[in-house]
């Protein structure tokens, strides 16, 4: 089982907390929050809500389907986040909500701040309401978090909120469904391959069913798989690469997968990541003589496009008989 960090996200010492996540995201980029300030009755609304949706006939979660704006119901092995190590691909369904902009904004235009695609109303009532709701909240847990990472990293507090960088957040929700097939590593299944997350970074809730495992040190081999267990009442935070490639390699974004255990189950993320045109640039506080830049700067947008187009089908539609 990982040995993780806890980080109260209440904790008026501030300093001793940046000092605490700094050693977290050096370490393993993996941690828990606890006092985040999203209620517990909420959390269990948000989690009764996703499942009534993938409870639904298939013919019905075909009308959601994924749009082009990555929007939308993602069928059972429709993403394959480790090709080389899976038979076929992941054993999830999902769903994506992200982040809409208003029609006479520049971005709107941009397919991260497109048209969200929405169950109808009379089949799962408020059931829009309570995924822009909980979207909307753990957005805010997740700017809460940047600020102390940007402390931890010897940052101005508000240098991620800054205009150009997430002032218009590419915060998407993802709902996940795993089946109850049993992953077996040799056999090449997964409840979801191993990966690590594209962008700043992910807040996960789980419904308390194991299956989440990180592996600390990819290159090591045979490579070591570790538990990640769910604490009712925290989230597990995990940087992405592009925070990776940000602090020019010294925060750590770190492999994991899920083993499905024979049980079906559920978890919630939140992606969050900088606005689309923001340039991602390796950081002056993390450069010295002996670290000079690894990465040439990019854009946001440009490096999520790359990495979505590599891991979905580009057919959704024929992997539902309907
Ligand atoms: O469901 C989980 O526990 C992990 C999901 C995950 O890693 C992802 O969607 O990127
Ligand atoms: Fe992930």
């Amino acid at each position: 089982m990982a040995s993780l960090a806890c980080i109260d996200l209440q904790n008026s010492d501030v300093k001793t907390t940046a000092e605490l996540l700094r050693k977290a995201c050096l370490d393993s980029g993996f941690f828990y929050i606890v006092n985040h300030g999203i209620h517990r009755d909420f959390m269990h609304e948000v989690f009764e809500q996703s499942r009534k949706f993938f409870s639904l006939p298939v013919e019905e979660k075909a009308k959601s389907l994924r749009n082009e704006n990555h929007r939308g119901y993602t069928p059972y092995l429709d993403e394959t986040l480790d090709p080389a190590n899976q038979s076929k691909g992941d054993c999830k369904e999902g769903y994506y909500i992200g982040p809409e902009a208003p029609k006479d904004a520049a971005r709107a235009s941009n397919c991260f701040y497109g048209a969200n695609v929405w169950p109808s109303e009379d089949l799962l009532p408020g059931w829009r309401e309570t995924m822009e709701r909980y979207r909307a909240e753990a957005t805010m847990v997740g700017y809460k978090l940047a600020g102390l990472i940007a402390l931890s990293l010897n940052l101005e507090k508000d240098f991620f909120r800054k205009p150009g960088r997430m002032d218009h957040p590419i915060a998407v929700l993802r709902l996940l469904h795993y089946s109850g097939e049993l992953s077996v590593p040799e056999n090449g299944t997964f409840g979801c391959g191993a990966h690590s997350d594209w962008g700043l970074l992910t807040l996960l809730a789980c419904d308390g069913t194991p299956g989440l495992q990180i592996c600390q040190d990819k290159h090591a081999r045979p490579q070591i798989w570790e538990d990640v267990p769910c604490i009712e009442g925290a989230f597990v935070v995990n940087l992405g690469d592009m925070l990776e490639r940000w602090s020019n390699n010294l925060f750590k974004s770190t492999l994991h997968r899920v083993m499905t255990v024979g049980k079906e189950r559920y978890s919630i993320a939140l992606f969050m990541d900088p606005n689309f045109e923001c340039l991602v640039e390796c950081l002056e506080t993390c450069i010295s003589e002996d670290n000079p830049p690894r990465f040439p700067p990019i854009t946001s947008g440009e490096y999520l496009l790359s990495r979505y187009q590599e891991t979905h089908s580009q057919a959704p539609a024929a992997l539902l008989n309907v």
